[in-house]
């Protein structure tokens, strides 16, 4: 690609990004190098790299694509004269980073939210994170994992009177944390477009610190942030180790609240467990509604994949699916979301590529990578030293024969987790809990459901071991 190739593309990324977003981040990637299918751009700092990856790598392809390049990747290297980064907390980030050219996706929709008239140009710059036009309440699929982040998620997006403040949502990679947040902002935006809010990630809020900083803006950034009626901060824990960050974070976030603004949090797990995280912080964050975004469970994956189906018919109208190959996929892709998405994609990609009907042959053969990775089995052993770990109990005691409650019942959880986790039969799980019976495996597992309904405790030791064993 020459160089002129690359200034049309710009104009052509201008008109899709906006003004601000041009400015900031496209302007000044330098193309470098185009070879084997992968582009290299030359940026001024890592962490730019890191975000025009995150945030445009798809775009910039999708525009490649379309201008009739082959490139499968992008790289994003600093280039060996840049200047150095002047600020500390930026040292984390990696050298190169780079996205694979997957499914393309729709071009996202730059959304600029919070700015105020203020002319010093700061708020020009403080432009949101763009909202993912996918990623809405209509196309969030609920089910027992996700249901009470979805009611808060769903509370908070009224817009009526703050009831709680913040609302954190947490939970592991890919179980839909962003795509709940984007859905509020944008249910916000349609029922109250008066409202100022602002999305944007924990990184970004970084960014805009140590930018406001560096210029000297800093009454600019404190009246900007100030000026939100709703506040979205996407993975919070990246702050975490952070100071100067969190604590303006921390007066952000009690300014907005003595004010009765409303905040959401997320992150990716639960504030207490946030290592590095200034206690007082942690302690706001905690005042709120924090709710939890469990692992999926084998009936919502197949509600997502149905779902996900629906939209595919659109694009793919002459393309067949055999019976039990969504259910196939639920079963067997159990790591989150984002995986099932990303193999549904590919699997029709392939068969529309090959005009073939999607049957369970082709299925294996498509996504025999993602089959395999997904496949790691759980073992009883490992389930029981993880039990007994967790409730600092030996071994032996949970195998053995001892019928202390202190011992009788983490073995009905480990028990339970074996039902639940690995495809054992009930006599074979007895003979290796010391050679018991399948009935008594039965009655523990039995047990052990029962609690988890009435017991909260119980509840969330079976889920902390769970997510444990399944990390
Ligand atoms: N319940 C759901 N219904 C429909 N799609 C979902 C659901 N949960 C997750 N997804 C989809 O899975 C993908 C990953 O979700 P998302 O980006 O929101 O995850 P996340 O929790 O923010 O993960 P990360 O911690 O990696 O940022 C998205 O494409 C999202 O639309």
């Amino acid at each position: 690609m020459t160089q002129e190739k690359w200034g049309q593309l710009r104009q052509r990324l201008l008109k899709t990004v906006g003004q601000n977003n041009y400015r900031t981040w496209i302007e000044p990637l330098e193309f470098a190098d185009l070879q084997d299918g992968v582009a290299v751009f030359h940026v001024p700092t890592i962490f730019m790299g890191n975000y025009v990856n995150q945030n445009f790598s798809d775009l910039i392809l999708y525009e490649l694509a379309s201008s009739g390049e082959s490139v499968q990747r992008l790289s994003f290297q600093v280039a060996a004269n840049s200047p150095a980064r002047p600020v500390r907390e930026l040292a984390a980030a990696s050298v190169t980073t780079g996205k694979k050219a997957g499914a393309t996706k729709a071009p996202q929709n730059p959304v600029s939210v919070a700015a105020t008239d203020d002319s010093n140009g700061l708020a020009e710059a403080l432009q949101a994170a763009p909202l993912d036009p996918r990623f809405t309440f209509e196309t969030f699929v609920v089910g027992k994992p996700n249901e009470l982040a979805h009611a808060a998620a769903r509370r908070v997006s009224d817009g009526g009177p703050v009831t709680f403040n913040p609302l954190v949502l947490y939970g592991g990679v890919g179980l839909g944390k962003t795509h709940l947040m984007h859905a509020i902002a944008w249910e916000l935006r349609a029922k109250h477009p008066e409202l100022n809010v602002l999305y944007l990630s924990a990184e970004q809020f970084m960014y805009r610190f140590v930018q406001a900083l560096r210029e000297r803006k800093m009454m600019d950034f404190k009246h900007l942030f100030r000026s939100v009626d709703v506040l979205m901060v996407d993975d919070v824990q990246f702050i975490a180790g952070k100071d100067s960050t969190q604590e303006e974070f921390f007066h952000t976030f009690n300014a907005l609240v003595d004010q009765n603004k409303q905040i959401i949090i997320s992150a990716d797990r639960a504030p207490g467990e946030i290592k590095d995280l200034e206690d007082r912080v942690r302690s706001r964050l905690q005042c709120g509604l924090v709710v939890d975004l469990h692992p999926t469970d084998y009936e919502l994956r197949l509600g997502i994949l149905q779902s996900k189906l629906q939209q595919y018919r659109g694009a793919y109208p002459d393309l067949q699916i055999a019976d039990g190959v969504l259910e196939f996929l639920a079963h067997r892709i159990s790591t989150n979301v984002r995986v099932l998405e990303g193999a549904l994609t590919r699997l029709f990609a392939f068969a529309s590529l090959v005009g073939r009907e999607i049957d369970m042959e082709l299925t294996q053969d498509c996504l025999a990578d993602v089959l395999r990775a997904s496949e790691r089995k759980i073992s009883i052993e490992e389930i029981q030293r993880k039990v007994s770990d967790y409730y600092n109990i030996r071994l032996s005691d949970i195998i053995g024969p001892k019928r202390l409650r202190s011992y009788a019942r983490p073995r009905q959880v480990a028990m339970y987790l074996c039902k639940q986790l690995t495809s054992r039969s009930l006599p074979e799980i007895g003979r290796r809990f010391g050679g018991r019976d399948h009935t008594t495996v039965m009655h523990g597992v039995r047990r052990i459901q029962e609690l988890k309904v009435t017991d909260g405790q119980i509840a969330e030791d079976v889920e902390m071991l769970r997510r444990a064993l399944e990390a």
